[in-house]
């Protein structure tokens, strides 16, 4: 047994997966052996869920047939809703709401009582998660401004409900492909914290929905998936400050201040879904002739690599660096933006869960004892 400690794990290899391969060097990421911008481009969302579950690229037939399984599973109870209405009065966040939503949908399970060990039944659950999520969010968003949830719409794609469930209209076709593209981006992502956290909830054979709960929780801190919303408050700060960006960024960095969407635990070059984001922010900035956010995140990232040389330490822009710009172009309010990622993330926190249960084995690792010894009890009047 070694006793090297390795801080935050880093590198230490847990678990064997086929669902998608990092190279942190090359800057690539590859889902069940198809590049992420191949799939980004090419495939909906749809498809890649149907992927990581499944293995292969559903055909046209077994993809409206997988397609209409999840519309099926849209609705959530009105137990759910009311309770959404309680934590929206509280002005709760949304990721916490997002947790309580998804922890309280067990109580309408239609299978609660099966074998913990019935992988098809955590899969069927799974699936109902992956389902209600949108509907939870686009009804958390709109009793908070008062407005009464809207139905799913089963004619829409997963993308386009969602944003028709937030705004109460017809997402036009830049909009759905955009963030039908986010959503492809975010599915998976090796065993990050939130992915490891819900696999070892599932490795004590905890019911679906405690893994997935637990995966919301770990992806909403700020050196995770929160991250996204910290960049964009980040650029309304600096958007506030009047200044000139380049002053601003080299006055806050000079200040000791860490730039979010900067840095990462694998990647030593720029995330690959920076990449792709940060062509979609170009575009979209072009079309709608706003590109203020644009200049703002080429005027940090200039200075960060040509004056902080931070690329050549190994820090360049992780995925929430752009994501948060793409996300304000479609106009998304920015407490959304972490649940958004939640929500097309949960698709691959189930694959991770049953794919490690298929040959499960308890996750206990040890820490090492540093502390007193030999202490024997003073009676507490005495102390
Ligand atoms: C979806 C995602 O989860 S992507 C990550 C989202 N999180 C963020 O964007 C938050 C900002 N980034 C960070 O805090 C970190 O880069 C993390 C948490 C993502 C990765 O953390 P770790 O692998 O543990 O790296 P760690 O925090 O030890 O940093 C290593 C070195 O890089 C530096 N560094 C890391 N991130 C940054 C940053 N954003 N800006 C400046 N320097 C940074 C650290 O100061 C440290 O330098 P040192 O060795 O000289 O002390
Ligand atoms: O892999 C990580 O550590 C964080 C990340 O980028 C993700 O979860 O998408």
């Amino acid at each position: 047994m070694s006793d090297q400690l390795k801080k935050g794990l880093e590198g230490v290899l847990v678990a064997e997966s086929s669902l998608s391969y990092i190279d942190g060097d090359a800057g690539k990421l590859v889902y069940r052996g198809y590049d992420i911008e191949d799939l980004a481009r090419n495939a909906s969302f749809e498809e890649v869920l149907y992927l990581l579950w499944n293995g292969e690229l559903p055909t046209e037939e077994q993809l409206a047939e997988f397609s209409d399984g999840l519309s099926e599973e849209q609705a959530i109870d009105q137990s759910v809703i009311d309770t959404l209405a309680a934590l929206a009065e509280a002005d709760e966040r949304p990721m916490a709401a997002l947790r309580t939503g998804v922890s309280m949908l067990s109580a309408t399970e239609p299978e609660p009582d099966a074998d913990p060990e019935d992988l098809d039944a955590a899969r069927r659950k799974g699936r109902r998660i992956v389902a209600k999520i949108p509907t939870i969010l686009g009804a958390y968003d709109r009793l908070r401004r008062g407005e009464e949830p809207l139905d799913p719409d089963p004619s829409l794609s997963y993308a386009g409900n969602f944003l028709y469930m937030l705004t109460g209209e017809q997402p036009t076709d830049v909009a759905e492909e955009t963030f039908d593209m986010a959503l492809t981006l975010h599915a998976d992502h090796g065993l990050n914290a939130s992915t490891f956290t819900a696999m070892v909830i599932g490795s004590t054979y905890a019911d679906v929905y405690s893994s997935l709960t637990g995966g919301v929780g770990a992806l909403s801190g700020p050196l995770h998936g929160g991250a996204n919303q910290d960049v964009i408050e980040t650029l309304l700060e600096l958007d506030e400050s009047g200044q000139d960006p380049l002053e601003w960024v080299k006055e806050q960095t000079e200040q000791g201040r860490r730039i979010p969407g900067w840095g990462h635990r694998v990647y030593n070059v720029k995330d690959p879904r920076a990449r792709i984001l940060q062509a979609k922010l170009e575009d979209l900035s072009e079309e709608s002739g706003e590109t203020k956010w644009l200049d703002y995140t080429s005027a940090i990232e200039t200075y960060l690599t040509e004056e902080k040389n931070l690329p050549e330490k190994g820090i360049a822009p992780n995925v929430d660096y752009y994501s948060g710009a793409v996300y304000y172009q479609l106009g998304i309010p920015i407490d959304m933006y972490t649940p958004i990622f939640a929500m097309a993330r949960c698709g691959g926190w189930l694959a991770h869960v049953l794919e490690y249960q298929e040959d499960n084995r308890l996750i206990r690792p040890r820490g090492r004892y540093v502390g007193a010894e030999d202490r024997t009890v003073t009676p507490i009047d005495e102390r």
